[in-house]
């Protein structure tokens, strides 16, 4: 737990990433980089609706492709999981392989938790989460390269908790936690953080109490797209979720001239720097992201109602981040470009 020195309320990601941008030394936002990538985004869209959707989430062959309650508790238990997978070297990597694919990053923890599904083993129950043992995860997340998963200890004390609290406070299923937000994406997103200390992403910058709320905000988002915003996945207010404060998102940013780094920070990240996840420059990087793509779909959704070509269509944050990041994958950006900063910690 972290000792955080003040005692005022803590901020919310948005009004963090504000806070944040607006005096960050080593992060710096472009509008006119903003400007031409929302013109060149909308000018995808115009060519095909679908290439930013929500339904892009269901298209993943290692999501769960049916939404229904054993969709809800693999996402609870992804998303829990889902951090640090970056590896040391490019010849080092954790990897997973499951019908007939190898995987890496991400992916593993999705591969995984279906390979356990597929083995019989109740990986997503909180019964089974409760009485996780670093035994049964060097089976469950066992590797098909000489390289363990990364922070595995962090990650059986992280499905320990989950299962406690799942059963101690909503009686052993996370849509029970769902049911009592009422479709409100900002409630849920309290009732997670204040629940779950593993979720609870925050820091202090400049003295003051800001979020980050990574997964939390992936986990309501990963709902809101796997329901495609009916029933329990409908959120009214889901616009109010930010972008999720990555390793992966800084790096698309810088390479479409949207975010700049301080030459100083230049020097850190082609030093591969282990940054802390709490220093002012990783907290710099993560709100100066989450703040230009405020920014990004702010631009694109004012040029959206201009345009009656584009009517029915409606950006917001998630959908952007989900493009960016499938983008990097698919474009091979990591290696051409930017380096992304290297922090272990629990929370992306
Ligand atoms: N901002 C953001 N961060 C995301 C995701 C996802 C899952 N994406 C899929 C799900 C739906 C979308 O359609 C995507 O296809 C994982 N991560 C984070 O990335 C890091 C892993 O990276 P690598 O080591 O390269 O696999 C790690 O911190 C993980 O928590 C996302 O969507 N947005």
């Amino acid at each position: 737990m972290k000792l955080l020195e003040t005692n005022m309320d803590t901020l919310g990601p948005r009004q963090s990433a504000e806070l944040i941008s607006k005096v960050s030394k080593h992060v710096h936002i472009h509008q006119s980089g903003i400007e031409s990538l929302a013109m060149n985004l909308i000018n995808l869209i115009k060519a095909d609706r679908h290439s930013i959707h929500m339904k892009g989430w269901k298209t993943h062959q290692l999501h769960p492709a049916e939404a229904n309650q054993s969709a809800i508790d693999w996402i609870f238990l992804v998303d829990a999981l889902n951090f640090s997978f970056w590896s040391v070297s490019p010849t080092k990597k954790f990897m997973v392989d499951y019908a007939g694919e190898t995987y890496t990053g991400y992916w593993t923890l999705c591969a995984a938790v279906n390979r356990a599904l597929d083995e019989g083993i109740p990986i997503t129950s909180a019964e089974y989460c409760k009485n996780f043992t670093i035994e049964k995860a060097r089976h469950v997340f066992r590797s098909n390269s000489t390289t363990e998963m990364p922070m595995l200890e962090e990650r059986v004390k992280v499905m320990q908790e989950i299962g406690q609290v799942l059963l101690e406070k909503f009686d052993g299923s996370f849509s029970n936690c769902i049911a009592k937000a009422n479709g409100e994406a900002r409630k849920l997103l309290q009732l997670v953080t204040e629940n779950f200390s593993c979720f609870r992403d925050e820091g202090v910058f400049n003295g003051r109490k800001v979020s980050f709320y990574k997964r939390a905000q992936i986990l309501v988002a990963d709902l809101w797209a796997c329901f495609e915003g009916e029933g329990l996945g409908r959120f009214d207010d889901i616009d109010s979720i930010t972008m999720f404060a990555d390793y992966r998102i800084p790096q698309l940013l810088v390479y479409f001239n949207v975010l700049s780094y301080s030459e100083e920070l230049d020097e850190l990240l082609k030093k591969e720097h282990m940054f802390s996840n709490g220093d002012e420059i990783e907290m710099e990087i993560r709100g100066a992201s989450i703040w230009a793509v405020e920014l990004l779909a702010k631009s694109m959704n004012k040029i959206i109602q201009d345009d009656i070509e584009l009517k029915g269509v409606h950006i917001n944050s998630i959908l952007l981040d989900h493009f960016l990041w499938d983008y990097r994958r698919e474009h091979n950006v990591e290696t051409q470009h930017v380096p992304f900063h290297r922090v272990r910690c629990i929370y992306y």
